[in-house]
């Protein structure tokens, strides 16, 4: 057994308390082995310091398309369906293998650099997005986006048998780092036949479901006059709602379909700059809590954030919780912290998310010594409100150290500025 002891700083702990404390960690299983006293934990065989710094669990991005950073300030200042028509879904036409790989590892980059540990991904190209997660360490759900507006059949079924594919093929690639889902791109985009058809199949075979759901007004108001329900009703008639599924989004739920979803011990991914971005909506995340729905959180595509980092995210979601609810109460800094943690870990069926005894060792280190992060009143309090991507000076997942003092291990991040930058450039005129 390979060992390594996380040592000098202070821990965040699942019951959101802060305690000096040594970590030990089993770098081959993967595990977090021993929390303590430095004398009781002992020394690994490695050695990782984070004096004058706060462990956190590696935070969790549970709704991303992550070669969606090709895109990043490529299309800004238009709602969802405009941004995706005109703009989205002509260059991703032009997507080859080789730009999914590329917007990949910038993506990838971009989150452990930011101290994220775990990303959930539904897009093209998915067999480049799990090799380059095999190969840089990340830990990541991944699915094939399934849509059929604009196909005819065949094509439409060739897309759906894909997605099963994938997700049968790749789940618990990368020593298990990889798990797969089944992912319908949304309740509007995706033809009724094709939910009837492929959903039972995902579930016989306990493939998890991911789909975007109720995130604009748009997509809301023709579902409700064609079928007479609400989206979230119309999704559990197709059996999309389980405790293994989850939708990003939920912007415009109502009590009734809250309600529902705690039933079904469904998630809900908030991702409020995409929301903000998009001119979306505010997410009724209180009241999401208040019903006992499961609440994760997610940065979205690069190209609606237009970044990945799950700080800015936690601080968006504290901020337009409470301007959704005029309340400055509402959505508090432990319940955004939750949510990036535990919260999208539950979503993700990954044992992640807590720093204890057993769970996955997935962890990252906040440099405290930035003049933004004095005094230190709060370490939850700054986690959600003050804490920047870049204090982030550790990154360790599965047990294996990704970043060190700033400097990714697994990754050439020149090389992969570099190339991401010229295939978004040739990908853009291509499609001009
Ligand atoms: N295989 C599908 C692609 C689906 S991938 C997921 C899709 O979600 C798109 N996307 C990104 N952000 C959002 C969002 O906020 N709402 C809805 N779709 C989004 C993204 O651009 C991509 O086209 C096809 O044949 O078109
Ligand atoms: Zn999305």
């Amino acid at each position: 057994m390979t060992t390594l002891t996380i040592g000098g700083g202070q821990v965040l702990r699942p019951d959101m308390t802060v305690e000096r404390a040594d970590i030990l960690v089993d770098s081959d299983a993967g595990e977090i082995l021993a929390i303590g006293d430095a004398d009781e934990v002992g020394n690994g065989d490695e050695y990782l310091d984070a004096s004058d710094g706060l462990v956190i669990p590696g935070l969790i991005n549970a709704h991303t398309h992550v070669a969606m950073t090709l895109f990043r300030g490529h299309a800004d200042d238009k709602e969802l369906d405009a941004w995706l028509q005109e703009d989205i879904w002509p260059v991703e036409a032009e997507l080859q293998a080789d730009d999914v790989r590329a917007g990949a590892l910038l993506g990838i980059a971009e989150m452990i650099r930011s101290g994220t540990t775990a990303f959930a991904d539904m897009y093209f190209f998915m067999d480049e997005v799990a090799d380059v997660v095999a190969d840089t360490g990340i830990r990541a759900t991944l699915g094939h986006g399934c849509i059929t507006v604009g196909k005819d059949d065949e094509q439409a079924h060739d897309d759906f048998k894909h997605s099963l594919d994938f997700a049968r093929t790749y789940d618990g690639h990368a020593d298990g780092r990889v798990q797969t889902m089944f992912t319908p791109h949304s309740l509007t985009t995706v033809d009724e036949k094709f939910y009837e058809e492929y959903i039972p199949v995902a579930r016989d075979e306990g493939i998890p479901i991911h789909i975007h759901a109720n995130e604009t007004v748009n997509e809301v108001d023709p579902i409700v006059e064609e079928h007479d329900q609400r989206p979230l009703e119309y999704a559990d008639s197709l059996d999309v709602l389980a405790d293994d599924s989850f939708i990003a989004h939920g912007v415009h739920v109502d009590e009734d379909e809250r309600d529902l979803l705690a039933e079904r011990d469904t998630s809900v991914i908030h991702c409020p700059a995409s929301n903000m971005k998009l001119a979306s909506g505010m997410a009724p995340v209180q009241k999401l809590l208040d019903a006992d729905v499961s609440v994760g959180l997610g940065t979205d595509g690069a190209a609606s954030n237009n970044d990945l980092d799950m700080f800015d995210e936690m601080r968006d979601a504290a901020m337009v919780g409470k301007l959704a609810t005029m309340d400055a109460s509402a959505v508090p800094a432990e319940a955004v912290v939750r949510m990036a943690t535990e919260g999208s870990a539950s979503a993700l069926g990954i044992d992640s998310g807590r720093i204890e005894a057993g769970a996955n060792a997935d962890l990252a280190v906040v440099d405290l010594s930035g003049e933004h992060l004095k005094p230190p009143h709060n370490l939850v309090s700054h986690l959600a409100y003050a804490v920047r991507g870049s204090d982030v000076c550790h990154t360790v997942c599965d047990g294996a150290v990704l970043m060190e003092d700033r400097t990714l291990q697994t990754i050439d991040l020149d090389d992969v500025k570099d190339t991401a930058t010229e295939r978004a450039h040739a990908l853009v005129e291509r499609a001009e």
